[in-house]
């Protein structure tokens, strides 16, 4: 039997920083249109440097090139080409992550951010049918003050978002630092997300959990070294945003081989296949399902890795429903 192609696989991505999918030809054309400087000779220049020790290393780079996003229409382009590259690989629904607090220290108000975005995803909607919305981050360190000034600039846009994460560097910046804002962030009606457990101890993902609420943890990779948590996630069906291909680019495992996604799986974890930051670290969501597939995974655990993207997704139910069976149609002609 020929192997099935996963870029048909209906999936949803559900841990995907919009920045994070800025291409170099891209960033520098928009460093071009704004008059920004990049501190890099060229494309090539730019893309040699794409060799990380760990995460701060990427997201030291990462934000740099976030300065060359200014306008709408760059945000609206930058999503625009993110769509057309999620649609060529079968991703049906997306929550697409942002950095306000990064666009604001370049000078650029959180609505012009939202504006564009928004006006990526109705073209993403209109041409390629995908569905989604977006999730707003807080950047862990960043001072907290910060993240509360930030929530009272987006309260009256709350219900044009979908939800609430955590990212950026996370050793030293635990959970426990932003109850309060994800207290608020429930009462705006935003549904909570949280990065744990990327590079940080499984200590972190039960705060996530505890304090913050949330309703899935991105990555959490690092539950696999606490039986306790993993029965945790499992009982309670807290979904995993796994990126195996930036787990390995960020070294936080040593090598593909060595992630422990079929051990998340055994433990009875909702797990997701996404791409995090897919210009940085060597693949798009599909590029992700293939690094699974080659770890073993058959047609229909590939299946039910989409179906779960969808179950822990926020889409509502009719939309839910109707992907699913797009899934199942999937794996009985595969
Ligand atoms: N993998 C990651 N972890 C934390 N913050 C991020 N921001 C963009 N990518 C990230
Ligand atoms: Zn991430």
């Amino acid at each position: 039997m020929t192997s099935p192609d996963l870029r048909t696989l209906p999936k949803a991505e559900l841990h995907l920083h919009i920045e994070g999918t800025l291409e170099p030809e891209l960033a520098f054309a928009l460093a071009e249109r704004n008059g920004v400087t990049l501190p890099f000779a060229d494309v090539d220049d730019l893309r040699r440097r794409y060799d990380f020790e760990d995460l701060q290393s990427f997201l030291d780079l990462y934000y740099a090139c976030m300065a060359v996003l200014r306008t709408e229409q760059d945000f609206t382009d930058l999503a625009t080409a993110y769509l057309e590259r999620a649609a060529a690989d079968g991703v049906r629904h997306v929550e697409m992550f942002f950095d306000p607090q990064v666009h604001a220290v370049n000078g650029v108000p959180v609505d012009v951010v939202i504006d564009g975005l928004r006006a990526g995803l109705d073209i993403g909607r209109e041409r390629f049918g995908i569905t989604g919305g977006l999730i707003v981050c807080i950047v862990r360190d960043h001072p907290v003050a910060s993240a509360e000034a930030l929530l009272d600039e987006i309260a009256p846009r709350a219900h044009e978002l979908l939800g609430i994460g955590l990212d950026s560097a996370e050793v030293g910046y635990p959970p426990s630092l932003f109850e309060g804002v994800f207290r608020r962030a429930a009462e705006l009606g935003l549904r909570r997300v949280a990065h744990a457990g990327e590079e940080a101890p499984a200590a972190y993902v039960w705060e996530a959990l505890r304090l913050l609420e949330v309703e899935r943890v991105d990555h959490g990779i690092r539950s696999i070294d606490d039986p306790e948590l993993l029965a945790h996630l499992a009982e309670h069906r807290v979904a995993l945003t796994v990126c195996p291909l930036s787990n390995v680019r960020l070294r936080a495992v040593p090598e593909l081989s060595a992630h422990p996604l079929r051990e998340l799986v055994d433990a009875g974890v909702v797990v997701t296949i996404n791409s995090d930051d897919p210009s940085y670290f060597g693949g798009y969501i599909g590029d992700n399902y293939a690094a699974v597939a080659s770890l073993g995974f058959d047609t229909a655990e590939l299946a039910q890795l989409a179906a779960n993207s969808i179950e822990a997704s926020f889409a509502d139910a009719g939309r839910k429903a109707d992907l699913l069976a797009q899934v199942r149609e999937w794996a009985a002609s595969a």
